[in-house]
């Protein structure tokens, strides 16, 4: 194009909003290219309401965003402006509230329009609103590519309204009749940013300057090194189906608990847009055309269906997700106990396969679906701690942190949500013995007991004396003792303070345990062996079965 055309076409103003930050399948950066022939003015705000020192959570006042993922945020900023600088381009970085930076980068450029994907929650909507409101020209938002299953393609209302309550529901629907749209490929090329603004591109903050406390070096235990950004996303893709074939053998794997491959990882990268869940669908459509299509690559497409599900829940039931009730409205009268609650955070249960998740949590930004459901379940069903200082305290640690599959499992797990069946509670003690059976994870995060052989790992309280100090282990000295009585009956021997706080509080009606298929697996046993109440051994027959929709 030529100089004296490029004068004559006024640009378009591409809002990157976090949950986009790439360049492949992203409708709101085409649409903006072909509007002004490639004049485009993309722009990300690091908005100090959400990154930075002063971001808190809102009941926990916990950091909003922790130094993991402020760490990987800047990096997909990075490498979005490489990615966008290779197509002739920039991205223009402020560090500042969207509602406020964006009419300026307007008034500057002479902007015509300002593109950008449409968002859900509240806090997203609210600066939608906002900002529609200054701009002095159209705010055009779209759904884009950040569900699997486009909105307008669902066989429901455009507010989804009418969207099931039950997963399986939703995805029957969604196998039958929704085609997925094909990714679409970046634009071949941009124009430069106009002046003055080429000038003045705006740098990215060092990590250090939005999380001054972030370490230097990442924790040498944690399953991968999460890098951010488009490019290390398509590596990890290409990864996981093409160079070792994980995705085959995904459905017997995903449970796991240690190392890289036991699930995709892919999370951090969708939660940040760094790839769109479609591109993926469209890898193992490929993968599965060139080399196996099997249950594994099934179930990889199954998962990001519940992605989409919470996605169109949050949508459909706005602002309750965040509230004490939930998506049922249901009011639960939670314990308030400072002591418990920071135990649970800081992995100082006392029981090791909880402590081991939280640590993890903590240390690396990340935490095994399996472990997130079990931590939860802990806290809202046995600790009895209100689910939002859970899911705030996720929000807070996790790299992978998408409002909507946070809260949405978060309702799932305190029995709030879309949950066909009520009162699911993890038998922590048997999830550990079956997904941990030698306690290799346990020893790796709680390494206070490394000496300790399974199955004692996972109840330290139960071993005997002789083991105990054969492995260095002194109760209550170099590990705690649970700190809930209530998955044995009582007869775990609990720490006074908390068992104080039970006795004070209502009686405790015993929790009724599921195990990992959402049976019931008797009622408050030492390890939910299998038995009811009356210590009679369950028949198969006498077994629950199967929860449609359930997690799994
Ligand atoms: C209490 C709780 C909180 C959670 N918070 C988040 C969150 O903030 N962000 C997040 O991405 N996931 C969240 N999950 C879902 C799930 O645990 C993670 O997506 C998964 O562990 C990420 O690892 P992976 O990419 O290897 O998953 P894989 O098993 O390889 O699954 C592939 C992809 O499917 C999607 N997916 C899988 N399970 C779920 C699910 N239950 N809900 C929604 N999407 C799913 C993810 O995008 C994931 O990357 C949460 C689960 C629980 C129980």
């Amino acid at each position: 194009m030529s100089s004296s055309s490029s004068k004559a076409v006024r640009p378009a103003v591409v809002w990157f909003r976090g949950s986009d930050l790439r360049i492949h399948d992203h409708e709101p950066l085409l649409e903006a290219a072909k509007a002004s022939k490639g004049h485009v003015v993309p722009v990300y705000c690091f908005d100090p309401r959400q990154v930075g020192p002063a971001a808190k959570t809102r009941c926990g006042q916990f950091p909003k965003c922790g130094w993991q993922r402020t760490r990987f945020i800047v990096e997909c900023v990075e490498d979005l402006r490489r990615n966008l600088q290779r197509l002739g381009s920039n991205l223009v970085v402020r560090v500042g509230e969207p509602e406020e930076v964006i009419p300026d980068i307007v008034s500057i450029t002479g902007a015509t329009e300002v593109f950008g994907q449409k968002e859900v929650c509240s806090e997203e909507t609210g600066v939608e609103h906002r900002l529609a409101k200054r701009l002095s020209v159209p705010l055009t938002l779209r759904w884009g590519a950040i569900t699997l299953c486009h909105r307008d393609d669902l066989p429901y209302e455009r507010s989804c309204s009418d969207l099931p309550g039950v997963f399986s529901q939703f995805r029957k629907a969604a196998e039958a009749c929704v085609p997925i749209r094909p990714p679409r490929p970046p634009p071949p090329s941009l124009q430069p940013l106009p002046q003055p603004i080429a000038g003045d591109p705006g740098h990215v903050p060092p990590v250090t300057q939005l999380s001054p406390n972030a370490p230097a070096k990442a924790d040498e235990r944690g399953v991968l090194t999460f890098v951010g950004g488009e490019t290390v996303a398509r590596t990890r893709v290409k990864h996981y189906l093409w160079d070792t074939d994980c995705i085959a053998t995904y459905k017997d794997t995903r449970n796991g608990l240690v190392g890289a491959d036991y699930s995709s990882k892919f999370s951090p990268w969708l939660a940040h847009g760094c790839v769109s869940a479609r591109w993926i669908h469209s890898e193992v459509k490929r993968y599965e055309r060139e080399r196996v299509k099997n249950n594994s690559t099934y179930w990889l497409v199954f998962e990001l269906l519940w992605r989409d599900y919470f996605r169109f829940v949050a949508l459909q039931h706005g602002t309750a997700i965040f509230k004490e009730g939930g998506v049922q409205r249901k009011g639960i009268a939670w314990r308030h106990s400072p002591l418990d609650l920071s135990a649970w955070q800081e992995g100082r249960t006392g029981f090791p396969f909880v402590d081991a998740n939280m640590r993890e949590l903590a240390a690396t930004g990340f935490m095994s679906n399996r472990g997130r459901q079990n931590v939860a379940s802990f806290l809202t069903k046995d600790l009895l701690i209100d689910w939002r200082l859970g899911a705030e305290w996720f929000e807070s640690l996790l790299i992978d942190h998408d409002p909507c599959a946070n809260y949405g499992n978060w309702n799932y797990a305190a029995g709030i949500g879309n949950d066909p069946r009520q009162g699911r509670h993890f038998n922590v003690i048997r999830q550990a013995k079956t997904y941990d059976p030698a306690a290799e994870y346990v020893h790796l995060w709680v390494p206070e007991l490394k000496h300790l052989p399974a199955p004692f790992a996972h109840t330290p309280y139960q071993a005997p004396h002789g083991e105990l100090e054969a492995a260095g282990v002194a109760l209550e000295k170099s590990y705690p003792r649970p700190i809930v009585a209530s998955l044995d009956n009582g007869r775990i021997p609990i720490r006074g303070g908390a068992a104080k706080m039970y006795s004070a509080g209502k009686p405790f009606k015993g929790p009724k345990w599921m195990d990992r298929d959402g049976q019931e697996a008797g009622s408050n046993t030492s390890d939910g062996g299998g038995r009811s109440r009356s210590g009679k051994r369950r028949g198969r027959h006498n077994r629950k079965p199967r929860v449609q929709g359930g997690w799994s």
